[in-house]
């Protein structure tokens, strides 16, 4: 007898929940991905979408083809897969599990005996086996004896996604020592590495503590940036030297940790401590550093009050169009509380219109310029030529967050060129 192909409903269709379901339909299975908002709906079924996520756009036109349906309300399903947003709420001083609470409501609808349920969502430690587990039994159906309810975090790399959705390892956590064979069964369908199993807080946490982690160690390396400053050496070079240790491996510092995650995580895990916190001082060190980068402009510029700077990247890290808790925002902020004479912006991925900042050319951006501040690392930044720059531009200041430049080339060409 051949086992029956699941039907999986995936609840919530951006960066993760797309994917997510792409993966599932070309894998095999059945799947209705589902969003609450009817225009983005729209757009997948009329295949209006471009995506910056490299070969997602064409790889959800076969899903779509292969058997992923966009699903106009969610329907029932062997497995119910949730990749809503949990932003987090800066005036409560807490994670905003609304969409969560809203996702599992509709599923509680929906459930069946036998069913499961998987959320996929960033979460504080504890919510699926509190708040999703009440919700999800509020239909008189048990998480012990009929539902299997689980966790199991994304950690897919933005610029990366499609590799590190097949690549990764995965953990899964289930509630109620419940078995997560058969989630397991699932993933395993499209994943190459392991699939590894534990109960649902200690997945919720693990996702949250790699985050942390990252984040913890981006501010060492910021940390030690700053030392140097002071010292009145390159960072780079020494962080190069203490990495030849066999047990130091030290990141690069630069203008701050922008993107949806790393600045946002760690706050899930602090927010409900009074003890002093290593994870929130690296929090407030790393947000510190588009202040630090402002300081050094100052400097060079004698106070930029008045002064034109041009901002060279959008995006929060180099090779992609993702502007999300960028550093390039956080630096123009800084500087018009300063009284900036204007900034600009120039960016090769991210496109005009796609963000509420105007994006220019390269050349446009710098034109009459007093000063220029390279804030995203995108590859390619490290071929600049100065002659052009020197053509575009009024001043001779460049700020060179990431060290993406030749130095002695660009100061042979007339620029004061300064590092973080
Ligand atoms: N973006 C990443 O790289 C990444 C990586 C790992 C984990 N995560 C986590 O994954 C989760 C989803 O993030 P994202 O980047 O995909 O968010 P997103 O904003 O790109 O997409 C979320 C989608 O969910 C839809 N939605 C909201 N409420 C819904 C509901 N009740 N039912 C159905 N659809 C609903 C929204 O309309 C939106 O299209 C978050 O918790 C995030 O922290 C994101
Ligand atoms: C633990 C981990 O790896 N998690 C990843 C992370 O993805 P990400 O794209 O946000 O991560 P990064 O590439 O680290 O970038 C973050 C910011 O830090 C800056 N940076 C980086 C290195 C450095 O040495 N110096 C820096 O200054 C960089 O420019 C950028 O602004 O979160 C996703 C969602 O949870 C995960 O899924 C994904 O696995």
């Amino acid at each position: 007898m051949t086992e029956a192909i699941p039907s999986i409903c995936v609840h919530g269709l951006g960066y993760v929940g797309l994917p997510t379901a792409a993966i599932l339909a070309n894998s095999g299975h059945e799947v209705a991905g589902f969003d609450v908002d009817p225009d983005h709906r729209r757009n997948l079924e009329n295949g209006d979408f471009t995506f910056e996520e490299p070969d997602l756009e064409r790889f959800v036109d076969r899903a779509i083809s292969d058997g992923l349906s966009i699903a106009s309300e969610p329907e029932p399903a062997d497995f119910h897969v949730i990749c809503v947003p949990t932003p987090y709420d800066r005036d409560l001083d807490r994670t905003d599990l609304s969409s969560v609470e809203a996702a599992g409501e509709t599923v509680a609808e929906l459930l069946r005996p036998g069913d499961a349920v998987i959320l996929s969502s960033t979460v504080p430690p504890g919510t699926t086996a509190g708040r999703l587990r009440k919700i999800i039994e509020r239909k008189e159906l048990s998480v012990t004896e009929d539902i299997l309810l689980g966790y199991s975090p994304e950690t897919v790399l933005p610029g990366n996604t499609l590799t590190e959705l097949r690549e990764n390892d995965r953990l899964v956590g289930t509630v109620n020592g419940r078995s997560p064979d058969r989630i397991v069964a699932l993933y395993d369908a499209f994943v190459s590495g392991d699939v590894r199993i534990t109960d649902a807080t200690t997945a919720e946490c693990v996702k949250l503590i790699q985050n942390a982690y990252r984040d913890v160690n981006i501010a060492f390396a910021n940390e030690v940036a700053k030392l140097a400053h002071e010292f009145g050496i390159d960072s780079r070079k020494a962080i190069g030297f203490a990495n030849e240790h066999p047990r130091v491996d030290i990141l690069h510092p630069g203008p701050g940790v922008g993107g949806h995650c790393i600045p946002i995580d760690p706050l899930f895990l602090t927010y409900d401590n009074d003890i002093p916190m290593l994870i929130e001082t690296a929090r407030a060190v790393n947000d510190g550093m588009a202040g630090f980068v402002a300081e050094l402009l100052e400097a060079a510029l004698d106070g930029v009050a008045g002064s034109t700077v041009t901002v060279l990247g959008m995006a929060y890290k180099g090779g992609v169009a993702d502007t999300r808790e960028s550093p390039s925002f956080m630096l123009a902020n800084r500087l018009e509380e300063s009284s900036v004479g204007g900034v600009r912006f120039s960016d090769p991925y991210v496109k005009a219109g796609s963000i509420n900042r105007e994006v220019l050319s390269l050349s446009e951006s710098l034109e009459g310029s007093d000063a220029a501040v390279i804030v995203t690392d995108h590859p390619e930044y490290g071929a600049l030529d100065p002659g052009a720059f020197a053509n575009w531009m009024d001043g001779r200041v460049i700020v060179d967050a990431r060290a993406m430049l030749d130095e002695e080339r660009w100061e042979a060409a007339g620029f004061d060129v300064y590092k973080v």
